[in-house]
């Protein structure tokens, strides 16, 4: 599917403004941005809820068709799961006896298997959000549109259904327009990742051309980069010696890049051959971390955030500590 040029309005403000986006087939397309940034209106515009004010919207193969599925399960309450799941495809012209074969047998592929007479106030959340993409999915849509699915599940249910709704879309091969404010999400399922700002899309690109070459700064701060400096910060770091090597306007790096120095044991200083700078500051915040802790170190009025994995003992607050910062692991990027 295809948006050229695409304006939606709402009260007479332009909410999305001459927005391109081409969504390959097969492909799962992850679109983030900030609150109000104008993803649930393109959502409801490519599903045919609003209309656009502008702008064209084209499908590969001349039509297409699309299922939308909300982050709360929207079920019709007095139906059972199988007839929840049914019901689209009344509006098919097929007949019940049939509609009714067509979701049992889809039953499967939503794990929903001995739930099929329940009705959806006996269901799980989980469960329930399954049957939601179930009866978007039987109608066997071109494009799926999330619509953050599973932002109203705990963490490790979400997980399971990332993990199961991507194997079924590699499975069945449905394209996924898929809105998420989780970047754990967005990893592990894009093929590629749009920013949304402002109701136009500022970037679009595969996980890893994101997060080591934002756009802009905006972006770098959106995905809540760390560590993010302006060259001239980095010159001073680095004592002018960046001179020669590759550098843009700014730059950030990993915290698991950032080395602390053990006075007591030397090791941590690395391979004196290799670019890298050596920073003293003093440990502000100390924070358990799943490697063992995140801690915060005040250098030169800046804040770095350095990750401890492999480091003895927990650093205590205001202490006095050294941190190595590699040439080679800084992202740069521009202003
Ligand atoms: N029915 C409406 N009436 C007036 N303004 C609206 C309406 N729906 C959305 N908007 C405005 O349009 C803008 C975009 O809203 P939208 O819901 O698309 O954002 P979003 O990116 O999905 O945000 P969130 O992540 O918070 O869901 C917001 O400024 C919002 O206030």
């Amino acid at each position: 599917m295809r948006l050229e040029k695409i304006s939606i309005q709402i009260n007479n403000d332009n909410i999305i403004n001459s927005l391109d986006l081409k969504i390959n087939s097969g492909e799962i397309f992850v679109l983030m941005g900030p609150s109000g940034s104008g993803k649930t209106t393109l959502l409801k515009g490519i599903a045919g809820l609003l209309p656009f004010a502008s702008g064209k919207q084209t499908w590969e193969n001349g039509t297409g068709t699309t299922g939308l599925v909300f982050q709360e399960p929207r079920l019709f309450p007095h139906l059972t799961v199988v007839e929840n799941i049914a019901f689209g495809l009344r509006v098919r012209g097929i007949s019940v006896k049939e509609r009714k074969a067509m979701a049992l047998n889809f039953l499967k592929n939503l794990q929903l298997e001995s739930l099929e007479n329940r009705y959806p106030h006996q269901l799980s959340g989980g469960q329930q959000q399954r049957v939601s993409l179930g009866r978007a999915l039987i109608l066997n849509p071109d494009l799926l549109l999330l619509d953050e699915p599973f932002a109203s599940l705990d963490t490790s249910l979400r997980l399971d259904l990332i993990e199961w709704l991507y194997e079924l879309q590699r499975n069945l091969g449905f394209s996924i327009l898929w809105v998420t404010h989780y970047i754990d999400e967005a990893l592990s399922v894009a093929d590629r990742i749009g920013i949304i700002l402002n109701g136009g899309l500022q970037q679009i690109g595969i996980p890893s051309e994101l997060f080591q070459k934002p756009a802009s700064e905006k972006i770098a701060q959106f995905l809540s980069l760390p560590n993010r400096f302006s060259r001239g910060q980095w010159r001073k770091w680095f004592q002018y010696e960046l001179n020669g090597l590759q550098t843009q306007d700014r730059g950030w790096i990993d915290p698991k890049h950032l080395q602390l120095i053990d006075e007591g044991n030397r090791s941590g200083e690395g391979n004196i051959e290799e670019a890298a700078c050596i920073i003293s500051g003093f440990v502000t915040k100390v924070r358990p971390s799943r490697e063992g802790y995140s801690i915060t170190v005040l250098a030169d009025s800046k804040s770095l955030e350095v990750n401890t994995t492999g480091w003895k003992r927990v650093p205590k607050l205001k202490e006095k500590i050294r941190i190595r910062v590699p040439f080679e692991h800084i992202h740069w990027y521009s202003e």
